[in-house]
């Protein structure tokens, strides 16, 4: 039996609730051996980032090419990766190693307003990643600074979908956690050609730290194991969902999702 193997290049969040913590959780669940590649360390919970120590260019290098000599991965995601310099890194591994299936999780900003990308290398991402991406997942206003436009309308989040696909993202997914509609989360893939929607109840919560890298890492999962983008993204769906209705209640503030919901109650979309 093929062991599936998943890489995240990210940073921690000590608190758990996202960035490789939250990763490397979605992928166990989802029976993907989960690898890692650390570009920062942030001192998190669910109240705030209160520091974030980016590692050296060499240490993401070097812990990419340890991946690559023994333990190839079937797909990989990118979360936090603060700099250009190491956007750019990522991007030379990418193409060094020939690795496949690389979804692009544009994280720029903290629940709270602390900022995950430094705002310069947002240019870096734009030119050196996105082109090389077969996915990319931003949400609703990580698409606005990717693309320039202001996402009002679903025609808006459309527009902004062929945007980035024109910029050489393979496919889009843009996530609806920020969007207007008050009683649904719509997230919506393009293709290149068609537009698919992907709906769930909206929940009243606060309870939605991570919820974004653990849709992405889902998607990761489920195209490692070699399932199709439409098929992995409604199964990311349904495991995010489940992750946010059956919520954990710790910590004070924006609390975390709970990972193993999705195997152990299962909801289907
Ligand atoms: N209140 C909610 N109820 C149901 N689903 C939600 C809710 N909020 C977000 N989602 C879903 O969670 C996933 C992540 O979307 P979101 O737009 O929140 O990402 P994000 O902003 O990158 O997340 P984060 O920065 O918190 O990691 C999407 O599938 C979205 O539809
Ligand atoms: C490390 C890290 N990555 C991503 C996010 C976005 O949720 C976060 N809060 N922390």
């Amino acid at each position: 039996m093929t062991t599936f193997k998943a890489l995240t290049i990210a940073g921690s969040d000590s608190g758990g609730g996202a960035g490789i913590q939250a990763d490397l959780k979605t992928f166990q669940e989802l029976g993907v051996y989960g690898m890692s590649a650390l570009t920062a360390i942030t001192a998190q919970n669910t109240l705030g980032v209160q520091g974030v120590y980016p590692l050296s260019v060499e240490a993401v290098k070097e812990q990419m090419k340890s991946i690559a000599d023994d333990l190839s991965p079937h797909a990989l995601k990118t979360g936090m990766l603060f700099n250009a310099e190491i956007i750019s890194a990522v991007a030379d591994a990418v193409r060094i190693y020939s690795w496949e299936k690389l979804i692009v999780d544009p994280v720029m900003i903290a629940k709270g307003g602390v900022s995950l990308l430094q705002q310069e290398s947002v240019q870096a991402l734009i030119e050196k990643l996105i082109p090389l991406s077969y996915v990319i997942t931003p949400n609703i206003p990580e698409a606005e600074v990717l693309t320039g436009m202001k996402i009002v309308t679903d025609e808006g989040v459309r527009k902004a979908a062929m945007s980035l696909h024109n910029m050489g993202a393979k496919h889009v997914v843009i996530k609806g956690g920020h969007a207007a509609h008050p009683d649904e989360a719509v997230d919506v893939l393009f293709d290149g050609t068609d537009f698919f929607e992907f709906s769930s109840p909206r929940f009243q919560t606060e309870n939605t730290h991570g919820t974004g890298c653990t849709f992405a890492a889902a998607i990761t999962s489920e195209l490692a194991k070699g399932q199709s983008l439409y098929d992995s993204v409604k199964t990311a769906k349904a495991f995010i969902t489940a992750a946010i209705k059956n919520e954990l209640g710790i910590g004070s503030g924006h609390g975390p999702t709970n990972h193993w919901a999705y195997k152990r109650t299962g909801v289907s979309v």
